[in-house]
């Protein structure tokens, strides 16, 4: 299925009027769809490309080499998490992937640094830290100004998420989908789920199977052109509008059975505010016909909350 595509270059031109088009296409898709297409979305071709490389050099480590960097009591938020350990919430089965995980650094002297855990350093593959940390640089600059974007939908303050991103909790995630080598049981290589955090950014899978679950109860496969990168809404995100603007739910299915011999790779950047932050649902966003839908919570309480049912943290 086409998801709605918009052009980031048009909210960044500095022209009224096509700025105020990318908001209003913007929101409607988020409360239509939950998934968009963007182009000119500002991280470059070639740091996608090493990120990838860098990527698949990891992966293919002996497994006792990516053990060292499962590092326990971080609940899979900085380093590897080994095939088989994540499940999705309301699921038994765990899905079919490996991951690495890397998160904020602070460097501005911000005292939430001490909230944070160190990244984890793979010395095995030259320069796959400092790629790493470029890539997260660059997405949180373009999902800052999508945000910006969501606010001015709201009829909020432009740089309403401004602050609360900065330094926020977010997650660069490198996803490992290996080949497939007997019936799975009953796992798919992501169960349907919907993303914790405000909105993701996933830049292109290196192959299909990602699919959304339509407001018609309908399966759809999702693909975005080379230049793209989807975007989705999350649950905080769901959370503080209200149900206003969609987190759709959304898995990544096998592929047919003469490609199981493949390995599938993405890497969704998951956009976190500061655990501080407020999810209260926002009172422009609560009416007669919209009562409240959630009580309050920080988004720290709710993430801890989110990583319990998913088996990441006891
Ligand atoms: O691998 C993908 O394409 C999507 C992964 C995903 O939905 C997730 O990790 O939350
Ligand atoms: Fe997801």
């Amino acid at each position: 299925m086409s998801i709605p595509v918009v052009d980031l270059a048009d909210f960044l031109s500095g022209d009224p009027k096509r700025k105020s088009d990318f908001v209003q296409q913007l929101g409607k898709a988020y409360e239509e769809v939950g998934f968009v297409a963007v182009k000119n979305h500002g991280i470059p071709d070639e740091l996608i490309a090493q990120q990838y490389e860098f990527v698949q050099q990891f992966f293919s480590l002996p497994l006792e080499k990516k053990l060292h960097y499962e590092i326990p009591g971080l609940a899979g938020q900085r380093g590897y998490t080994s095939f088989g350990r994540e499940h999705a919430k309301g699921s038994e089965a765990p899905d079919l992937k490996e991951f690495f995980q890397f998160g904020q650094m602070v460097v501005d002297g911000d005292a939430i640094k001490e909230e944070y855990p160190d990244n984890v350093k793979v010395s095995e593959v030259k320069d796959f830290n400092p790629t790493l940390v470029k890539a997260y640089q660059n997405f949180e600059k373009s999902g800052r100004s999508l945000l910006q974007a969501i606010a001015l939908y709201l009829g909020l303050d432009e740089h309403f998420f401004d602050e609360q991103i900065h330094n926020g909790n977010s997650i660069l995630r490198c996803i490992h989908y290996p080949p497939i080598t007997k019936e799975p049981k009953s796992a798919i290589r992501a169960e349907q789920h919907e993303d914790i955090n405000l909105i993701t950014l996933l830049v292109g899978a290196s192959a299909d199977g990602l699919q959304i679950l339509t407001k018609q109860n309908e399966w759809v496969g999702v693909t975005s052109l080379p230049d793209q990168i989807v975007v989705n809404v999350g649950d905080m995100l769901q959370r503080l509008t209200n149900n206003k603007l969609r987190s759709t739910t959304h898995r990544v299915v096998n592929p047919p059975r003469e490609h199981w011999h493949t390995s599938r790779f993405s890497m969704p950047f998951f956009l976190h505010p500061r655990s501080e932050t407020s999810l209260a649902c926002l009172e422009s966003c609560i009416d007669e016909k919209h009562p409240k839908a959630y009580p309050d919570a920080t988004a720290g309480e709710y993430l801890d909350e989110r990583l319990r049912e998913i088996g990441l943290k006891k």
